[in-house]
């Protein structure tokens, strides 16, 4: 048990995300009350069932209403529908969040309609799966994960510092960045790995027709850990394509360039350039290991995503 952080926390979109949120708030009590919010009916009843929190409500404008913290869960794509809803019944004070995996789409679409009565301060957990909905989330996603926070210059300090002592409440480890950095760098390290793993599976299934069942079959795990990727939710990473265009576009095209340098290896013979970058690359995985960021992927989270 934590003390109470906020008396009423609002959780716009109750998914993966939204569901782990409630679960840790309510395990640390760090809200009076949760108010649950989304837009299918079958979700708010689910939500209900697995008791994510006090009250529910279709209407996002009506949850948001005594909230001292807004957490806004939802398909980077739909956070301005959702921002141009709650905006006129958010309570003065209050500290506007989200966790969505691009930060300067969601910002243009959420800043212009809300008040200034409020602070916005912008978030993002760099931790989930590749499941979705209120039954895939689980208590301590994200402890021993980092969360970045994207405020925009001249953002309340003290909201800030309110929503770092939340991140931190869960067990997250909270940076600031601007968003343009933020973009760039997720393109790289997050966007780009579901986008390779989407298109091998999908090369994959085109030979599949040829090789019948031998994708299947004799599939390694070298080609399972692309599907596990590939088996993420499709609404949200058309929604994170299409709004982190500029940057992964970028790193696509670098990422092109090698793949085409990496080719040329391989046609000449070039096994000195091959050997290199595998060494280059080993030593980065072992680094990561070495910083305790792949252990910080809990073992009960690679558990709970075994199990699914
Ligand atoms: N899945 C992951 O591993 C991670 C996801 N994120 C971000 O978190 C956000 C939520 O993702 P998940 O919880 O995984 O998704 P999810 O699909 O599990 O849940 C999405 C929730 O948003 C609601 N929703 C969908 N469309 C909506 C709309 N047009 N208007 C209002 N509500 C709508 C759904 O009813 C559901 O409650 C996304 O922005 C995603 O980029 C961030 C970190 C990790
Ligand atoms: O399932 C995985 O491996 C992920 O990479 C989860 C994830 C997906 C999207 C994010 O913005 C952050 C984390």
């Amino acid at each position: 048990m934590m003390a109470q952080q906020f008396e009423t926390i609002a959780l716009i979109g109750i998914g993966l995300i939204g569901s782990s949120i409630a679960r840790d708030i309510l395990d640390r009590q760090l809200a009076g009350t949760i108010v649950v919010s989304t837009r299918s009916e079958a979700t708010l009843k689910r939500a209900g069932e697995l008791g994510l929190g006090h009250r529910y409500t279709l209407s996002a404008a009506e949850a948001v209403k005594d909230a001292d913290l807004v957490i806004v869960s939802v398909p980077v794509g739909a956070s301005g529908a959702v921002a141009a809803e709650i905006a006129a019944h958010l309570k003065p004070g209050a500290i506007v969040t989200d966790v969505g995996s691009t930060k300067g789409s969601v910002i243009a679409q959420m800043a212009p309609h809300l008040p200034d009565s409020v602070h916005f301060v912008p978030g993002h957990p760099i931790a989930g799966t590749e499941h979705s909905g209120p039954d895939a989330g689980f208590a301590g996603l994200f402890r021993g994960r980092w969360c970045i926070l994207t405020p925009p210059p001249g953002t309340d300090e003290e909201a800030v510092a309110r929503l770092r002592l939340f991140w931190e409440a869960l067990g997250s480890m909270v940076d600031e960045m601007d968003p343009e950095h933020h973009d760039m760098v997720l393109a790289i390290v997050s966007h780009l790995p579901h986008i390779i793993a989407y298109n091998i599976v999908g090369t994959a299934d085109d030979l599949a027709t040829v090789t019948e069942s031998e994708v299947i079959k004799y599939s390694a795990s070298g080609f399972r850990d692309f599907t596990r990727l590939a088996a993420s939710d499709p609404t949200m990473w058309r929604d994170v394509c299409l709004h982190n265009k500029d940057a992964i576009l970028e790193m696509l095209a670098r990422f092109s360039e090698d793949l085409a340098s990496l080719q040329r290896a391989i046609r000449w013979g070039d096994g000195d350039k091959l050997f290199d970058l595998f060494t280059r690359t080993r030593a980065i995985r072992r680094s990561i290991i070495q910083a305790g960021q792949d252990t910080a992927m809990p073992d009960f989270g690679r558990h709970a995503m075994d199990q699914k």
